[in-house]
């Protein structure tokens, strides 16, 4: 499958990205900020990073690029969306995801190996996990504390919409520990932790991140 991996100004981990994506199997296919059109790509990965320095809240400027406009009309037709991390703050900022990521609680930024529970293995990137599999990947955010109202926290619980779940630790204040959520048809998918950085023995916490990467190929979405 060919995927897409968005550059904005700020973003961080695109180049991982791309790498996680040809390790995974796929071909991966650099998209600009400025870009009209997404190149026929089946998918799209927004990055993490600092895009638009981060000012006034993560994400809130990238939502505007161009490249979003594409984005987020390809999503509504149902193509795969992965966003990581800034990536997650862009899909919530664009409407493609309900509620916000905020300051962590404890205002400093925080850069550890974090322990999830993938909850739900329905998503097109996900499909490659068991239900209620623990992984380890890395987390690193300022602004990873997802919030939501209590109806639409119930919601997502009562969808099965919440994809992972920090375990032992709750780095950044998250409501219920949510780490990462889908859209309601399972191609839109957020999670503040980065699979990207978990996906060879040599670097990293092991390779547990992998099937984020590898699930579309065998995905329904695809
Ligand atoms: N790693 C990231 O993508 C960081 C996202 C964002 N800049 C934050 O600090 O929360």
């Amino acid at each position: 499958m060919k995927i897409g991996v968005v550059t904005f100004p700020g973003t961080l981990d695109d180049v991982d990205a791309q790498r996680a994506v040809r390790i995974g199997g796929n071909e991966a296919v650099a998209l600009w900020h400025g870009d009209h059109d997404l190149q026929g790509v089946d998918a799209v990965v927004l990055p993490g990073g600092f895009s638009y320095g981060d000012y006034l809240r993560c994400g809130a400027i990238s939502r505007f690029s161009p490249v979003m406009t594409e984005v987020v009309a390809a999503a509504e037709k149902g193509m795969p969306v992965l966003g990581i991390c800034n990536g997650f703050q862009i899909l919530c900022e664009s409407h493609l995801l309900p509620g916000a990521l905020i300051r962590n609680d404890h205002r400093k930024f925080v850069c550890r190996d974090q322990v999830l529970r993938i909850e739900n293995n329905r998503t097109a990137w996900t499909s490659a996990y068991a239900e209620n599999q623990e992984i380890t990947v890395v987390l690193k955010n300022g602004e990873g504390s997802y919030v939501a109202d209590e109806a639409t926290l119930e919601m997502l619980e009562g969808e099965g919409r919440v994809v992972a779940r920090y375990l032992e630790v709750n780095p950044n204040g998250s409501l219920r520990d949510i780490a990462g959520i889908t859209n309601e048809r399972g191609n839109v998918v957020g999670l503040m932790p980065h699979p990207e950085h978990a996906i060879e023995e040599l670097c990293g916490p092991g390779t547990e991140g992998l099937g984020f990467f590898t699930s579309l190929v065998e995905s329904t979405f695809a």
